[in-house]
C-alpha cells in the first residue's frame, strides 16, 4: 500500500525528527537525495546543464543545496531566485552553499528576459519555487519562468509541483508540469489525487528518516501486493452459500447487455452463487452467457442494483424488476448502487452501501439530494446528514454562504471534475455511504477512513459497459463479506489492472475486461503466495 500523509502530519513528524538531530540535518538529507536522483536522470539523458528555480521557503533551500551538490559533481549549474526581494528573499545558508560551489546566481526581478533565456538552456530543471507551504497557483513572475522551460528538459518538482494544492483538494491549471516529483519522507495527498497526479509525473520518495509508520494516512493506494491479503479466498470448510450469494438487479429491455457484463464479471470474480433479477430479454441473455446464474429472487448476502436499469418504463416486467431494486435498497444487506440505481437513492443509507457515480452522475445526485425539497415518500429529509454536519444544502465546495438563498445551486460535472474529492465527500456526508467516484483516477471515500485513490487503468477503459463490469466485481466482494471501503477499492484495482493486461496498449471492450478478471485475480493471488514473509 502506498500511503500519503497530510501536510500537518508531515510537519509534526519533521519536528519530532529535528528535535533529535543536528540543525539542518533533514534539509541536508532531502537535498542529497534530490541531487542523487537529478544526477541519475542527467546521466540517463546525457544532460549537462541544471537550473534551479528557487522560491522563498525551505523548498527553495532544498533546491539550493541540491544544486550545490550537482555543481560539485561537475554539472554546469545556475539558480534563479524567484522572489522579488532577490538574495535576501531566499534561504541564506543554502544560497551561500550554492555560491561556494560555483553555481551562477540570477535574480529573476533584475532582468526577466535574460533570466528566461538561462532557464530555456537547461537540460534539467529543479522546481523549488514552493513546496508544502505553497498556496495553489503561480505568481506571474514564477509562471513566466516556468513557461520558459524547454519542452525537452527533464523537470523535477522538489517535493511537489509548484502551484498545486498540497492537499490535492483543488485542481489548478496554473502549475508546474513535472516529469518527476522527488518528495521527502512520505508521499503527500496531492501526489495521489486526481487534482495533482498528472502534474506530478513519476513519483520518487527520498527517505529522510522521519517516522510516519503509526500515523494515519490521508490517502492510500492499494498495490498489487495488497490483493492477496484482502481477496476472499475460500477455505476447505466453505460452500457456495458461506462464500457469498450475490443478487444482481440490472439490465432492461433497453439495456440488456449491462446484465450480461455485470453477472459475467461477478462470476469471474469467483462469487459463491449468483441470482439475477431482470426482464425477459436480459434474463435470456444472462441464461446463455452465465449459465451459473440462478434466475429470480432468493436469499442473498449482497446486491448490485442499477447497471442498465430502466427506471422509466412502466410495463409489468419492468415494474416488477424496479420493485426488486427498491426492496434490495430497503433491505439491510450490503449493496452496490450504480447507473440507473442511483436515481433510486433518496438520502441517508443505513445498510452498507457503495455508490459508484461518474462525475455527471455525482453532480446530478448532489443537485437532487441537496435541493431543499429533497426527501423520500415517507417524508424523511434526504439532505439531513449534510445540513446537520454543516456541509450546507446546495453550497459549492468551500463556499461560505449561509445555505439560504443559494440553495438552488446546480452542481455540474465540471464542478465535480474541478474538485473531485470535495464533491465525493459531500455525497458521503449526505448518504453515509461509501462513494466510488469514477475517473482516470478512481476515488473511494468513506467517512472515517483514509481516502483510497486507484489509478491502475489505461484510458482505453473509458468505454461503454466498463462500469457494469466494475459493479459486478465489487458486488462479489461485498457478498464475500468485505467492507464497502475495501470492496470498492479492491474492485477498482482489479478492474483497472485487468483492463491494463487485456488492453496491452490497444483497444478494449468491456466484455473482454469481464473475462479477464479471473486470470488477473489468479495471478495477483499467486504473487501474494510467492511474496517473502
Ligand atoms: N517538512 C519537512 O519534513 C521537510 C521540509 N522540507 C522542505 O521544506 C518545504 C516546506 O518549506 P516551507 O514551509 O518554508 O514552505 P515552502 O517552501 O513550500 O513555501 C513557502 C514560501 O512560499 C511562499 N508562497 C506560498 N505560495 C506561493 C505561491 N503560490 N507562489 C509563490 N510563493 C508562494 C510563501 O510566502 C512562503 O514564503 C517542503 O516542501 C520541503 O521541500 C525539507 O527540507 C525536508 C523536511
Ligand atoms: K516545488
Amino acid at each position: 500500500m502506498i500511503r500519503a500523509h497530510s501536510v500537518e502530519a508531515v510537519r509534526a513528524a519533521e519536528a519530532t525528527a529535528m528535535a533529535a538531530l543536528p540543525e539542518g540535518e533533514l534539509m541536508s538529507r532531502a537535498a542529497l537525495g534530490l541531487a542523487e536522483v537529478a544526477a541519475a536522470r542527467l546521466a540517463d539523458t546525457d544532460g549537462t546543464t541544471v537550473v534551479g528555480l528557487v522560491g522563498a521557503g525551505d523548498n527553495g533551500g532544498d533546491t539550493l543545496y541540491a544544486v550545490a551538490h550537482l555543481a560539485e559533481s561537475g554539472f554546469a549549474c545556475a539558480v534563479v531566485l524567484v522572489p522579488t526581494a532577490g538574495r535576501s528573499g531566499v534561504h541564506a545558508a543554502g544560497l551561500a552553499a550554492a555560491e561556494a560551489a560555483g553555481v551562477m546566481v540570477h535574480v529573476a526581478a533584475d532582468d526577466p528576459d535574460a533570466v528566461a533565456d538561462v532557464v530555456a538552456e537547461a537540460d534539467l530543471v529543479l522546481d523549488g519555487i514552493v513546496g508544502i507551504g505553497g498556496r495553489p497557483g503561480l505568481r506571474p513572475e514564477a509562471a513566466r519562468l516556468v513557461d520558459a522551460v524547454d519542452d525537452d528538459a527533464w523537470v523535477i518538482a522538489v517535493d511537489l509541483a509548484s502551484g498545486l494544492d498540497p492537499a490535492g483538494e483543488e485542481g489548478e491549471d496554473d502549475a508546474v508540469w513535472a516529469d518527476e516529483t522527488v518528495t521527502f519522507g512520505t508521499p503527500k495527498p496531492v501526489h495521489l489525487l486526481p487534482a495533482g497526479e498528472a502534474a506530478t509525473g513519476r513519483l520518487t520518495v527520498v527517505d529522510i528518516g522521519i517516522d510516519l509508520a503509526d500515523v494515519a494516512a490521508a490517502v492510500e493506494r492499494l498495490t498489487w501486493d495488497d490483493v492477496a491479503a484482502l481477496w476472499p479466498v475460500p477455505g476447505s470448510g466453505d460452500d457456495k452459500y458461506s462464500r457469498g450469494v450475490l443478487g444482481v438487479v440490472a439490465g432492461s429491455e433497453a439495456y440488456p447487455g449491462a446484465a450480461v457484463l455485470c453477472t459475467t464479471s461477478a462470476a469471474e470474480a469467483g462469487v459463491g452463487m449468483l441470482r439475477y433479477v431482470g426482464t425477459p430479454t436480459p434474463v435470456g441473455l444472462v441464461h446463455q452467457a452465465v449459465p451459473e446464474a440462478v434466475m429470480g429472487e432468493g436469499r442473498v448476502q449482497a446486491w448490485v442494483v442499477g447497471p442498465g436499469l430502466d427506471t422509466e418504463t412502466a410495463d409489468d416486467a419492468a415494474r416488477a424488476q424496479l420493485d426488486a431494486a427498491r426492496a434490495a435498497l430497503a433491505s439491510d444487506l450490503p449493496v452496490v448502487v450504480d447507473a440507473g440505481g442511483l436515481a433510486l437513492v433518496d438520502g441517508r443509507r443505513t445498510a452498507p452501501t457503495v455508490l459508484t457515480p461518474h462525475a455527471g452522475e455525482l453532480a446530478r445526485l448532489l443537485t437532487r439530494l441537496e435541493a431543499p425539497s429533497a426527501g423520500t415518500d415517507d417524508g424523511t429529509q434526504g439532505g439531513s446528514g449534510a445540513s446537520a454536519g454543516g456541509s450546507g444544502a446546495g453550497r459549492p465546495v468551500g463556499g461560505s454562504g449561509d445555505g439560504g438563498d443559494d440553495a438552488q445551486h446546480e452542481v455540474t460535472a465540471d464542478d465535480v471534475k474541478g474538485a473531485p474529492l470535495g464533491h465525493a465527500r459531500r455525497l458521503v456526508a449526505l448518504t453515509g455511504a461509501t462513494v466510488l467516484l469514477k475517473g482516470a483516477t478512481t476515488l473511494v471515500v468513506t467517512d472515517g477512513e483514509p481516502v483510497r485513490s486507484q489509478a491502475d487503468a489505461p484510458p482505453w477503459l473509458a468505454t461503454a459497459g466498463a462500469g457494469d463490469v466494475l459493479s459486478g466485481v465489487i458486488g462479489a466482494l461485498l457478498a464475500a463479506g468485505l467492507s464497502p471501503h475495501d470492496a470498492a477499492s479492491l474492485g477498482a484495482l482489479v478492474h483497472g489492472v485487468t483492463a491494463d493486461r487485456v488492453s496491452g496498449g490497444g483497444p478494449l471492450r468491456a466484455l473482454a475486461v469481464a473475462h479477464g478478471i479471473r486470470p488477473t485475480v489468479r495471478d495477483l493471488l499467486a504473487r501474494g503466495r510467492s511474496a517473502p514473509g
